[in-house]
């Protein structure tokens, strides 16, 4: 198949085996899809489906058994050990209950991104260069306040907008999220989709975001794939209605318990 220009992520029939035995069935079987430039595109399905597999691919910590995942031009698996190095660079990850550096501060948990990259390239960013892009960031997901703050002492929420900084600080063309919103509620599920939202808006960055949760789909995604026992079952294009509003707990306690 070509490779579709804008695509940013393509995979080209995939099947994902997890063990040799041809009747165990595919973990992924026969995908293919593409995720275009600075598209918010969800990941659905039960569990079990291969969602998280699905995004593994993509960032080269799990290989297909057959196929191609074309990330940004390249053949994941193609890419020598600095090749891979360089991609995992570009993609910022997410995962559900972010894990934070316990006994160090907001500031230095995103800063540390930067630090390991400048060890690992042996190049010399500043410290003050490191401290701006940190500021800049913890700005923009609206957490300056609490720079100097210890993980302990923020909710939930701000964990994960620490743990979204912390992805997006180095500037990544792409994001994958696995259920980023999965352990929170209704009010704090919205600051963190509108860092999402906002991170493709003004940074330009394309998102892949795994959730069980339709509605973050319904206000989040320009598009979302259905996975069903490891097939796609179908790539939909989420209808855009005028109002993009995720219910408050009190509206899904309602619909839930009174529908
Ligand atoms: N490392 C592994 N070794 C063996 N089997 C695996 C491995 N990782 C995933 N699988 C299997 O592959 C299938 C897809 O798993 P995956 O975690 O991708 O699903 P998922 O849709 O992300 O599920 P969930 O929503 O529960 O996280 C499952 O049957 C799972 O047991």
């Amino acid at each position: 198949m070509a490779t579709v220009p804008s695509a940013i992520v393509q995979f080209d029939s995939i099947t994902k085996r997890f063990r040799a035995e041809r009747d165990e069935p595919a973990a992924l079987d026969d995908i293919t899809f593409s995720i275009s430039e600075g598209e918010i595109f969800g990941i659905v399905g039960e569990s079990g489906a291969g969602k998280s597999t699905l995004l593994e691919l993509v960032n080269g910590l799990t290989a297909p058994t057959s196929g191609t995942v074309t990330v940004r031009g390249a053949d994941v698996a193609r890419l020598d050990r600095r090749g891979l190095r360089a991609l995992r660079r570009d993609i910022g990850v997410v995962f559900q209950g972010v894990h934070l550096l316990s006994n160090t501060t907001v500031r230095d948990n995103v800063r540390l991104p930067l630090r390991l990259a400048a060890r690992a390239e042996g190049t010399r960013t500043s410290r003050r260069e490191q401290q701006r892009a940190v500021d800049e960031i913890l700005a923009f997901v609206g957490l300056a306040h609490r720079a100097d703050h210890f993980p302990a002492q923020l909710s939930g929420g701000e964990r994960q907008r620490v743990g979204l900084a912390r992805a997006l600080v180095s500037g990544p063309p792409l994001l994958l999220c696995d259920e980023p919103t999965s352990s929170l509620d209704a009010s704090t599920t919205g600051d963190v989709l509108r860092v999402l939202a906002d991170a493709r808006e003004k940074l330009g960055t394309t998102v892949i975001v795994i959730t069980h949760d339709l509605d973050v789909v319904k206000v989040l995604c320009d598009r979302a794939a259905l996975l069903e026992k490891g097939r796609l079952r179908e790539v939909f294009p989420i209808a855009r209605s005028g109002d993009r509003h995720l219910p408050s707990y009190y509206e899904q306690v309602k619909r839930e318990l009174m529908s």
